[in-house]
């Protein structure tokens, strides 16, 4: 029961914004799907949630079409900057019509969240506060009975105290209820811990898709003197590098030749994901700027 996307095409206007761009969504996972400004994320999961439809490719649940497919897309829950809400209902109400349209809702957790989170029930959705309107979508992405929920920029104008509330609670309702969460964030290093496989979309492909222990297991700083660290990464897979004073810092992704000497100058240290996706994902303008 995984979600395949194949072959997807987007453009707007003239502007190519995925390409041929393949993955799969396995069932009971937590996704991080990381990208830069404009890489294409919210496309890609408005696409798989056919709130725009692709310009060519294919997006399916265990093969059957998605498009336009009330059965598999019942499936899949959305939640987004966009605002789907009258501003005169109330929050209550609008657990009510979620329950509505998705056929039941946990309204029982949605309570107990609400309460963690100092959400008043009865408040208009249009006079709740940017962090609470984000909050109340969080509440309905989580109580919702979806195996599949997409969570775009999900802690957008919350504070660190909401922001930890939101990581506790997601993490304990996944064990106790195991579905599939993708989370696209800029946040890296707060869903470095919960995420279990990363997506990184970059030049209109997904050019990372993997287990973050794999991922990391593969990821090095060399760090020494510049003509030791030099030679030490000749050939590997140089991602990034930076220098200050007279240390040199490079980075490595895809592993280290096992057959070659480590200089007693050099140290090596596997990179955590938020420097891993930096480097991946730097121009090689900024990737300039790193450098004396
Ligand atoms: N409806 C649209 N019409 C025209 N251009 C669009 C539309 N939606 C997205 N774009 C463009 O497509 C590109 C990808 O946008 P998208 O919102 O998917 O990126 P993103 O990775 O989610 O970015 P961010 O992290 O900044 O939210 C951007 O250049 C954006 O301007």
């Amino acid at each position: 029961m995984s979600i395949q996307v194949q072959a997807v095409k987007q453009a707007f206007h003239s502007q190519v914004v995925l390409d041929e761009l393949n993955l799969t969504i396995e069932p009971n996972t937590i996704y991080g799907l990381l990208g830069r400004n404009g890489a294409g994320k919210s496309t890609l999961l408005n696409i798989i949630s056919n709130r725009i439809f692709a310009d060519s490719g294919t997006v399916t649940m265990d093969d059957e079409s998605m498009r336009d497919n009330d059965r598999t897309l019942g499936r899949l829950y959305l939640m987004s900057e966009v605002n789907l809400y009258s501003d005169r209902a109330r929050v209550k109400q609008l657990f009510k019509t979620t329950a509505y349209l998705y056929g039941s809702f946990d309204f029982a957790y949605a309570e107990k969240l609400a309460q963690t989170f100092g959400l008043d029930l009865n408040t208009r959705f249009g006079k709740l506060s940017t962090g609470y309107r984000t909050i109340f979508k969080l509440i309905v992405a989580l109580c919702v009975p979806a195996d599949y929920i997409f969570l775009d920029e999900p802690v957008l104008g919350l504070d660190a105290n909401h922001r930890e509330i939101f990581y506790q609670e997601l993490i304990e309702t996944y064990s106790e209820h195991p579905r599939t969460f993708v989370i696209s964030t800029h946040l890296i290093d707060e869903i470095a811990n919960i995420v279990e496989h990363v997506f990184v979309l970059d030049q209109h492909q997904i050019v990372i898709d993997g287990d973050v222990s794999d991922i990391l297991a593969q990821s090095y700083a060399v760090t020494g003197p510049q003509a030791d660290v030099v030679a030490y990464t000749n050939g590997l897979n140089v991602i990034g590098q930076d220098a200050l004073g007279g240390i040199t810092a490079h980075y490595v992704y895809g592993g280290l030749d096992d057959n070659r000497p480590i200089p007693d100058t050099v140290k090596i240290e596997h990179l955590d994901l938020q420097k891993l996706f930096i480097n991946l994902t730097n121009t090689k303008e900024e990737a300039a700027t790193h450098v004396n």
